[in-house]
């Protein structure tokens, strides 16, 4: 089933009673409804509503805000066949310290194995991309030289990383996504993982939202998002990390590396490492 994802920018006060309006008209359906801050300076917030279908909806969201002069847009949402994803996907990962499986692979968790447990559903991060795996054995390179006192896992997905922070780290994690559908993933996981009391979620564009700022700095952010909105990020990506702290980025295809090692030098922070899967590159940054 196709999702859409409809859309618009307001001022603070107009972004908050839509929220509710939204949040009222479609509550039965269980519609994920989202609000993030897009631009700090200008007090601009997005508002985000998911709803079944392909832009078929259009007139519902338009009713539910009559009165209001918003410019809606829609974005329909690539449809995944989780199916053979999954099935794709049964085996399970050694990466780093820890081995990523699903329910059906409990039997093949070794003593001494720090197990992660994902029920992949409609997120990302079962491991088996080659950019997850490179930041598993990152963070099992980085926690083994030094014990983070807290982390942030951006674009957070099943929340695969968050778990494996918080499992090697036995730190506070925020684990955080755009995506309120990947957000509600990841909590069943932290949950069906016991790290309930030390990840904490957020869905959230970027680094802007009250609960991240409020959070940092940071001693390590992990990002597997795409180049393109890494380097975007990389200000505040720097802004809210520890001054001894660690970056690890992933999502970066090989000939992307140089571009988003410059996007970072110009915050201050240099190359460290880089772990390669494929066309794919993990990266380690510090000051
Ligand atoms: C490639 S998945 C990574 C999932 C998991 N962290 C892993 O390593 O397997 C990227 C995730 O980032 C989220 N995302 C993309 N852009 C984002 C942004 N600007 N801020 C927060 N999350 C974002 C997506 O919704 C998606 O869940």
């Amino acid at each position: 089933m196709k999702q859409t994802r409809y859309h618009f920018i307001a001022p603070k006060p107009d972004a908050d009673r839509a929220y509710a309006v939204l949040e009222a008209a479609f509550e039965d359906e269980g519609a994920p409804l989202a609000v993030a801050e897009v631009d700090e300076a200008a007090a601009l917030f997005e508002v985000s509503l998911y709803l079944d279908g392909e832009d078929d909806r259009r007139a519902d969201v338009e009713a539910a805000l009559a009165g209001e002069a918003f410019t809606i847009e829609a974005e329909v949402l690539p449809d995944i066949d989780w199916m053979s994803r999954v099935l794709a996907e049964l085996k399970p990962v050694r990466a780093g310290r820890f081995l990523v499986h699903g329910a059906h692979d409990r039997d093949k968790v070794r003593p001494g194995d720090l197990a992660i447990e994902i029920e992949a559903s409609e997120a990302f991060g079962t491991g088996h991309h080659g950019t997850t795996a490179g930041c598993l054995e990152m963070i099992s390179r980085l926690v083994a030289r030094r014990r983070p006192r807290n982390a942030l896992d951006v674009g957070t997905g099943t929340a695969v990383l968050a778990i494996a922070l918080a499992k090697l780290a036995r730190v506070p994690v925020l684990a955080s996504d755009i995506d309120p559908v990947a957000v509600r993933v990841a909590r069943g996981n932290i949950a069906l993982n016991h790290a309930s009391t030390m990840v904490d979620t957020v869905v959230a564009k970027g680094l802007s939202a009250p609960d991240i700022r409020r959070r940092g700095p940071f001693d390590l952010i992990v990002a597997n998002i795409l180049a393109g909105p890494l380097m975007m990020l990389a200000p505040d990506i720097a802004r809210s990390l520890s001054w001894d702290g660690d970056v690890v980025l992933s999502g970066i295809l090989e000939r992307q590396r140089r571009a988003v090692l410059a996007a970072y030098g110009i915050q201050g922070l240099v190359h460290r490492a880089t772990i390669r899967h494929g066309e794919w590159a993990t990266i380690h940054l510090s000051r």
